[in-house]
């Protein structure tokens, strides 16, 4: 782990150390010099992909809850958690918010501190791979700190323990010596609140599930809250832009703000360039074609496996690993990067004898499907999709 600095956070709270940590995410293979379709640069990845954008999101990100468009129940609930302790004079329970990528969990925990007034260690699973680490941390907590531990689940077993410890008695065992004259001596902790965010839910053992008093699933964003945060995006970016063009852009974004927040750059440097400056309709559909992003959302990558599916495949059932060869990709991209939005937005169906595609699919790519193909199988998108391999 690398501390850094205490900074001035956008969220208006002080940020203690570990910021450098927190950029790691979910990386993809760069193929793109072998020729193929480079899941890396997808415009329409929910990951943050460069510091730079991380730059730029922080200056996007809603400050208070007051400000933050969409997720009203998770909203609602988490303004009772915090002005109810508020009230107490206590920390609150700590808070575990679920979702995809891009919603907004990483906002959410900042704007947790900054309604708490007080300051937030910001660090994440993959960066804590020992139970020293998570105890460097907690040891230098103030009482009433906001720890935000992103990727949660991705935190060694070993600091897992020491952290049901921390949340439940506000202690940490430091265990000094080895062997059988190894002893464990009991460090108090001052109470503070641990955020913890995470893509993954099911991941989390049960036990530090339990720990959280309060969990907040995020869900994706519909069109109208969409617009609300292009709006107010393009206000703090000084641009200039339309309702039609908005709309554009926010049906196109597949329901994450991050996407969305992308796409209108992307728009508005077409506008900048080709346009009159102001983003439009025009802008839309001419930028968000220049980046391969369809009506539907639909990216390049998530047509070729679509139209492999249908040309190639009479509609499937499919096995993942020939869907991935046939289009050019590991099985893992596939299944990661497209597969779940495909799957959402009913494009496709995975069935126990492999991938299918669906009636929405063979329309969208202006095809006639044969009389019969396989969807009766259909299973729902979840944890079980890595044990339905091709
Ligand atoms: N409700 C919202 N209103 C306005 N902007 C939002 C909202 N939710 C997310 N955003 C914007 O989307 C971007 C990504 O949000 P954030 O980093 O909070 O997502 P996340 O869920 O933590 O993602 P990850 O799982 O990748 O860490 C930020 O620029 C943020 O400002």
């Amino acid at each position: 782990m690398r501390p850094t600095d205490t900074s001035e956070d956008d969220a208006g709270g002080s940020v203690r150390g570990f910021r450098s940590d927190i950029v790691e995410v979910d990386g993809f293979d760069d193929r793109a010099e072998d020729g193929s379709l480079d899941a890396t640069a997808r415009i329409v990845d929910a990951g943050a992909d460069s510091d730079d954008e991380r730059v730029v999101e922080a200056a996007l990100r809603p400050k208070r809850l007051s400000e933050f468009p969409g997720q009203a129940r998770v909203r609602d609930q988490l303004s009772l958690v915090l002005e109810a302790a508020r009230r107490r004079g206590s920390v609150p329970d700590h808070i575990l918010l679920s979702g995809p990528p891009g919603l907004g969990k990483t906002t959410l925990a900042l704007i947790v501190a900054a309604e708490l007034e007080r300051p937030i260690r910001i660090t994440s699973g993959p960066a804590i791979q020992h139970a020293g680490d998570l105890a460097a941390v907690l040891s230098s907590l103030d009482e009433g700190e906001v720890l935000f531990l992103d990727e949660i689940h991705r935190m060694s077993r070993s600091a897992e323990e020491m952290l049901y410890l921390a949340m439940e008695d506000f202690r940490v065992d430091v265990i000094v010596g080895k062997g059988p004259g190894a002893t464990a001596i009991p460090l108090e902790l001052p109470p503070f609140t641990v955020v913890g965010a995470t893509t993954r839910s099911g991941l989390l053992p049960a036990p530090l599930r339990d720990r959280f008093g309060f969990t907040g699933h995020l869900d994706y964003y519909d069109a109208a809250d969409l617009t609300t945060i292009l709006r107010r995006s393009a206000g703090l970016l000084g641009v200039d832009a339309d309702e039609n063009g908005i709309a554009e852009i926010a049906g196109r974004s597949r329901g994450t703000p991050r996407i969305a927040n992308r796409l209108l750059r992307r728009v508005r440097d077409w506008a900048q360039v080709h346009g009159s400056g102001r983003v439009d309709l025009e802008a839309a559909h001419e930028a968000l074609g220049l980046f391969d992003v369809d009506d539907a959302g639909l990216d390049r990558l998530d047509r070729a496996v679509l139209d492999a599916l249908c040309r190639r495949f009479g509609g499937g059932p499919v096995g993942l690993s020939t869907l991935a060869i046939a289009v050019g990709e590991e099985s893992d991209t596939v299944e990661t990067v497209a597969e779940p939005y495909l799957v959402r937005e009913g494009f496709m169906v995975r069935t126990p004898r492999g991938r299918a595609a669906s009636p929405r699919a063979w329309s969208h790519l202006g095809l006639t499907p044969p009389k019969e193909f396989a969807t009766q199988d259909a299973l729902p998108l979840d944890d079980s999709v890595g044990r339905l391999g091709g």
